[in-house]
């Protein structure tokens, strides 16, 4: 039976393909698997049995990603699982920080009461809510990758300009892009043109700050400025400050900290970019599969730490996975012990990523037992098992 720890709701119908052979719960001791989305795990010890961590979800700033891969442990996340969920919320954010709603809202309530006079009030009152809309206003998409891409085509629909930014930009998210994004070649480009900028890039040692005061300073007066990426991403003081002194027209953050709540011009939304039943599902379920296909396979596919290898299994051989460091005559050693041991390698796959990689190894049944322990005695072999 496979145990796997939950540290986060994860949504039923997506564990469900997991199926009979699993026990899933948050009190799950020895864990072959761990499933998360945002909660932290960089002061968790992470236990000898656990072999790999699913993050249901696109940011895994909240995993130790490097320390997993130095201990053998392969983190996947789901890339583009929840991007539709959060390019409506993105949407949402440069509405409501346009036309005031949210402030219209909570003066209509206080006309509760006065009876046939609401009407009237209404008339008079709502010119304290005009707000700008966002058609022929310029867009600035800052990281075109799952959800920049469907941010900056959906604006293109609502008749916005879109600027576009993303030193490297995949084939992929490439060929999704609408044909009318310009092509931005530096951030300058985009703060001195963008009517509103919305940030789609992960929260990284280069891009934490990356919104900061030298940032604001270059942008154009009342801008709106969007963060459904990471709260780090932006110095808050900076952004307070141009709210303040009225550069920054809004600041719509799904990261709120206690600098920013209640303040003047900024829409804090408590982190629910991915908060849909269709996103929580797609995550759980894409998290799921590839926890399921790597435990009984050994198949990666969605690693941020390791290299996707996937290769079918071949009828009445084992299987040996090997989590290695990356160096030169690293695979000699391995097959060699399986020859030494009298047997063939019937299949085999092996790839690198950086500084790891991950050989798949199919031979013979009777041979496994004969040939693991010299692979394993191999110095750069990090972790090795059989399936
Ligand atoms: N608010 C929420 O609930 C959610 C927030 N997120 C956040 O949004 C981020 C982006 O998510 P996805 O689009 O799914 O990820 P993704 O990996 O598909 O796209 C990220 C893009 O950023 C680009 N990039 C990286 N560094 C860059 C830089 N310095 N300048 C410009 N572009 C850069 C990459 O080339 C890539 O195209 C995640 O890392 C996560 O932090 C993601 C999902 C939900
Ligand atoms: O699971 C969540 O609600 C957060 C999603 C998120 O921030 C992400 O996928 O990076």
């Amino acid at each position: 039976m496979y145990q796997i720890k939950t540290l986060n709701k994860i949504a039923p119908a997506g564990l469900n393909v997991l199926g009979a052979d699993y026990h899933v719960a948050d009190t799950v001791e020895n864990p072959d698997a761990i499933l998360v989305r945002s909660a932290s795990m960089h002061d968790m010890e992470l236990p000898a049995s656990l072999k790999a961590i699913a993050r249901a979800g696109a940011g895994v700033n909240n995993i130790p990603v490097d320390k997993c891969a130095e201990a053998g442990i392969v983190v996947f996340n789901t890339p583009g699982a929840n991007a539709n969920a959060v390019k409506e919320l993105v949407i949402a954010g440069m509405l409501i920080s346009s036309r005031r709603v949210i402030p219209a809202i909570e003066w209509a309530k206080t006309l509760s009461g006065k009876g046939d006079e609401v009407g009237k009030l209404v008339e008079k009152g709502k010119s304290a809510f005009v707000g700008p809309e966002i058609s022929h206003k310029r867009l600035g998409v800052i990281g075109l990758g799952a959800i920049g891409v469907l941010v900056a085509n959906a604006a293109v629909s609502l008749g916005m300009e879109v600027y576009g930014y993303d030193p490297y930009l995949s084939v992929d998210a490439a060929w999704g892009l609408s044909s009318e994004i310009i092509h931005a070649k530096s951030l300058s480009e985009i703060y001195q043109n963008c009517d509103y900028i919305t940030l789609h890039v992960p929260l990284t040692p280069d891009t934490k700050n990356c919104i900061n005061a030298e940032a604001i300073a270059s942008m154009k007066q009342d801008v709106r400025i969007l963060n459904f990426a990471r709260g780090g991403l932006v110095d808050e003081d900076a952004v307070l400050k141009a709210l303040e002194e009225k550069k920054v027209a809004a600041y719509v953050t799904d990261f709120p900290s206690d600098k920013v709540i209640g303040k003047e011009g900024v829409i804090a939304i408590p982190h629910l970019g991915a908060s849909t039943p269709e996103s929580e599902e797609n995550c759980a379920y894409m998290a799921a599969r590839q926890v399921k296909d790597f435990l009984e396979n050994g198949n990666i596919k969605n690693s941020v730490n390791f290299p996707n290898v996937d290769m079918p299994r071949t009828p009445g051989c084992c299987r040996i996975c090997i989590i290695h460091r990356n160096l030169p005559k690293v695979l000699s050693p391995m097959t060699d012990a399986i020859s030494q041991a009298g047997f063939n390698i019937e299949n085999m796959h092996s790839k690198s990523k950086k500084d790891y990689a991950y050989t798949i190894l199919d031979i013979s049944a009777a041979a496994c037992d004969k040939a693991i322990e010299n692979i394993r005695s191999i110095d750069a072999v990090i972790r090795l098992w059989v399936i």
